[in-house]
């Protein structure tokens, strides 16, 4: 498995606590949708497998590497978690795909401005956005910079919080063509959480449900 967590455990809720336990795992190339209602904790999880905020219990694997072995700061160069509110600094949109490379999360790495502008094209993004004040980008243009940028950290696991929530239909196509493109080189798998279902050209699917633990049958 690329990819492995195991009673991964988080508590929800401040006066009537639901406490959840899930486990999961990824080849790959494979795409596992996490699925649940509103506020079933679905985002939390992501948070906890890329070691943004603590879980109580469980244990993730990273090419059969647990994360108690690596460092939270590497651990997320590879576990990356897109949000669902794109995070943009201040600064332009060249600015704010080089960002990673500032910092210890990029590595030794450089932005490759080739690349970055090939993924714009590709996700109907106008190349006339490079100079342009990031905080002046519409929704649906920062979820996908924030997406390309993702790409260009290029982790083995990309964790998706509704990447698609902000676009219209072509943009959607053209997120999955690319992602799905990513998922066909080697050590890239990823976890997606969307609310529609428009993932259907994405390959090799599995499926997580997080339901309330009085609702389920096992
Ligand atoms: N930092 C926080 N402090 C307090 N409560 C929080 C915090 N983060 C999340 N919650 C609560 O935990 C629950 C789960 O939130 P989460 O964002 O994980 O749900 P979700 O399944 O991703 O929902 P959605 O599909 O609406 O995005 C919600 O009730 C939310 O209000």
């Amino acid at each position: 498995m690329l990819f492995e967590f195991k009673d991964i455990n988080y508590t929800l809720g401040n006066e009537t606590k639901r406490n959840i336990i899930v486990s999961g795992a990824v080849k790959n190339g494979e795409v596992l949708i996490v699925r649940g209602p509103s506020g079933a904790g679905k985002s939390t999880l992501f948070r906890i497998l890329s070691r943004l905020r603590p879980g109580s219990g469980g244990e993730a694997f990273l090419m059969g590497k647990s994360w108690l072995q690596i460092p939270s700061t590497s651990w997320r160069i590879n576990v990356h978690y897109l949000a669902q509110k794109p995070t943009l600094f201040d600064g332009t949109v060249a600015y704010n795909l080089a960002k990673p490379f500032e910092t210890r999360v990029g590595g030794q790495r450089k932005l490759d401005k080739n690349r970055a502008k090939e993924l714009m094209k590709q996700l109907h993004l106008s190349l006339e956005l490079w100079n342009q004040d990031a905080r002046t980008v519409s929704g649906g243009e920062a979820s996908r910079l924030a997406f390309i940028r993702a790409l260009l950290v290029d982790p083995v696991v990309l964790l998706l919080d509704e990447p698609t929530a902000a676009l219209d239909e072509p943009a959607r196509q053209a997120l999955y063509q690319v992602l799905s493109g990513w998922l066909k080189e080697p050590n890239h798998t990823a976890l997606l959480i969307s609310h529609n279902n428009d993932y259907r050209q994405l390959e090799q699917l599995k499926y997580l449900d997080i339901i309330e633990p009085s609702k389920r049958r096992d």
